[in-house]
């Protein structure tokens, strides 16, 4: 895919006819007004995305990209490189976070090495890598922006793929050591705000390792000179594959209407730079959590998004689009199976 033809991507606007009828559907069941709060907003979403009041999300997936990240280098996290292998190992052997939180609600991990650092493939992943991991970005641009619309390319693809299963509703996932540095600096620079302001512990920093990690995303964007409007040079000068990825499965999700629940900051990541490359990708959003990484609510304030569960959670995986999976089955109880003032009246008389 060329910059031109992302660019070109048309993006229809969900179906607001529906999303009235989902929001009358839901005035009609024997409870409060709106009593049900965001949930019953989430499922008008749902509806409008999808064309219809027969809200299906039965079956589910978690797109979780897993690659890694050349500023590890530079002493910005507190688990080696290595660490992605063993986890995106795991997760083939449903052994992780994000696997055992999936089985409680019956949705299907999918994991993508889209960038792994390793000689050889890991079995039962889906094989999609771009390259061993990126370059350092203090040094050079981690990517080249062929390779990063190959990701999103990689993205849109998985998307369609899970359609096609019969998935009604995916999440996004990720595990990268050094990703929450490619975010930081990302967010830094599509929203022009001061890097200690948007960067966090990551995966447990200590205080003077985040002041590490503050000062080599300064130098190198003092280096990039970035102009906010460069998503796709921001995004392969200092993003990674993952995020790339990412980006691409919120695009396939608005192209495919196939609503995507995001996970945390990574994950805002790449809806931002998503909405950024592609307006109107953001409709087909579910945030699912306010994750305790500090570029978070930035994203969610830009992209005018409400996440539900606030938890200081920064575990990633997709663990907290999965949290959130469980929440939206047991509201659809209610809207599914209703009881409706006509049944109560009846019975109460
Ligand atoms: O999802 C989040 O908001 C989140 C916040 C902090 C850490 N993580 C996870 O931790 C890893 C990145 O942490 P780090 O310190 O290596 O950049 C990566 O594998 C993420 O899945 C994820
Ligand atoms: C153990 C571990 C598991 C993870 N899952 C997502 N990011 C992670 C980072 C670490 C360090």
């Amino acid at each position: 895919m060329t910059a031109e033809a992302l660019s070109k991507l048309y993006i229809d606007r969900p179906d607001e006819n529906i999303r009235e009828n989902v929001k009358n559907i839901w005035d009609g069941i024997a409870k409060p007004l709106k009593g049900l709060g965001q949930f019953e907003t989430i499922f008008a979403q749902i509806g409008a995305i999808t064309g219809t009041t027969h809200i299906d999300i039965s079956k589910k997936a978690v797109i979780v990209m897993c690659a890694d990240n050349g500023i590890v280098e530079e002493g910005v996290t507190q688990y080696g490189q290595e660490m992605t292998s063993i986890i995106a190992s795991s997760m083939v052997m449903k052994d992780t976070s994000v696997c055992k939180m999936a089985k409680v609600t019956g949705a299907d991990i999918l994991p993508v090495d889209i960038g792994i650092n390793r000689d050889n493939e890991i079995g039962g992943m889906i094989q999609r890598n771009i390259a061993h991991g990126t370059r350092n970005f203090k040094k050079e641009p981690a990517m080249s922006q062929e390779d990063v619309l190959k990701a999103i390319e990689v993205g849109i693809a998985m998307v369609a793929d899970c359609k096609e299963q019969g998935y009604s509703l995916v999440a996004t996932g990720e595990m990268g050591i050094g990703n929450t540095t490619t975010s930081s600096a990302m967010t830094a620079a599509l929203l022009q705000c001061r890097v200690e302001d948007v960067t966090g512990k990551g995966a447990g920093l200590s205080r003077e390792g985040v002041n590490r990690k503050v000062e080599v995303i300064k130098e190198a964007l003092d280096n990039y000179n970035f102009h906010k409007s460069e998503t796709l040079r921001i995004l392969a000068t200092v993003g990674g594959y993952d995020i790339a990825g990412l980006t691409g499965v919120f695009i396939g999700g608005a192209v495919h209407h196939i609503p995507v629940v995001m996970d945390g900051v990574i994950s805002g990541v790449a809806a931002l730079t998503a909405e950024r490359l592609v307006p109107g990708v953001k409709d087909y959003i579910i945030p699912s959590h306010l994750s305790k990484e500090p570029a978070a609510i930035k994203i969610m304030e830009e992209l005018g998004l409400h996440p539900v569960i606030h938890g200081e959670m920064a575990l990633g995986e997709g663990t907290g689009a999965v949290m959130m999976f469980s929440l939206l089955d047991m509201a659809l109880s209610l809207y599914d199976n209703p009881v409706t003032f006509e049944d109560i009246n009846r019975i109460g008389k």
